[in-house]
């Protein structure tokens, strides 16, 4: 396995090392005798955004569980800040509460109404804050979910394939609004997905991760917004495609690196 250490994704020129907002070493996952992740080393810088892709199987859930600290039972050294925040593919909101109540829900203090509705309008929910979560469609759900991870105002967003469950139109308007929030707040972002195009589309960097560890890391030296009709999109993505095992046979596949 290929130890990922940190780069500096600073303007070109300057290469003063930034601080990592997560520095994993040596870390192993054992279930019984099996190392589902085995001595990984991982950094991520500050304000960064990296996806994780990988096989199914291949243990992207057993790590990002790691991060949110929802696992305990590892060897190895694990740093995160303190105010880091978690959404997943089921939005996971508590039926019998209100939208603006789940979206504050375990936040220390009185329930902050006020803190719940300005999350909620920055995903386009200000309208929502009174309903029962079941009247949600699938997108504002996940909408409210992202809400949730905004009042927590993270260091660190820990995303475990929080599109996988959309139609293909609410996945690209979540898509948007993710790399907007992003943006906008400055946090780093861990994205798990399964969707080589996402990860181009969002990541400063795509970690693909094998059996154990993570095999391959692909800077994305695209301008953003990202326009998937670039030559350079495309070849950034057969590269992936290629380290996944996926069969590119009709496909030119040597235009992209290794
Ligand atoms: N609590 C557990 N006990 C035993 N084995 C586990 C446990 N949790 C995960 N595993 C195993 O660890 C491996 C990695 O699982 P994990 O859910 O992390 O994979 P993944 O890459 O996220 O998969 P997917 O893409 O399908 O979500 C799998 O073989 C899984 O069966």
């Amino acid at each position: 396995m290929a130890a990922v250490l940190h780069r500096n994704l600073s303007p070109a020129g300057d290469e003063t090392p930034r601080p990592s907002v997560v520095r994993v070493r040596g870390l192993t996952r054992r279930f019984g005798a099996r190392a589902v992740i085995d001595n990984l080393d991982l950094d991520i810088a500050p304000g960064e955004f990296v996806a994780l892709i990988g096989a199914s199987g291949c243990g992207k859930s057993t790590f990002l569980r790691v991060l949110a600290d929802l696992d305990a039972d590892i060897e190895g050294e694990v740093a995160v800040p303190a105010r880091r925040a978690v959404a997943f593919q089921e939005p996971r909101l508590i039926p019998w509460k209100s939208v603006w109540r789940n979206v504050v829900l375990g936040l220390p203090g009185l329930p902050n109404r006020g803190r719940a509705e300005a999350a909620l309008a920055e995903v386009g929910l200000g309208h929502r804050a009174e309903v029962w979560p079941k009247v949600l469609s699938g997108g504002e759900a996940q909408r409210a979910s992202l809400a949730r991870t905004l009042v927590r105002d993270p260091d660190l967003l820990l995303l475990d394939e929080p599109f996988g469950a959309l139609d293909a139109l609410t996945r690209l308007n979540a898509q948007t609004l993710v790399a907007d929030l992003w943006r906008r707040h400055g946090y780093a972002v861990l994205l798990v997905t399964h969707d080589v195009e996402e990860a181009l589309l969002l990541a400063d960097r795509v970690l693909v991760m094998e059996a154990r560890g993570i095999a391959h890391e692909l800077v994305v030296d695209l301008p953003r917004p990202r326009d998937i009709s670039r030559e350079r999109f495309g070849v950034l993505h057969r590269q992936l495609l290629t380290w996944l095992g996926v069969n590119l046979r009709d496909t030119a596949v040597h235009d992209g690196g290794e």
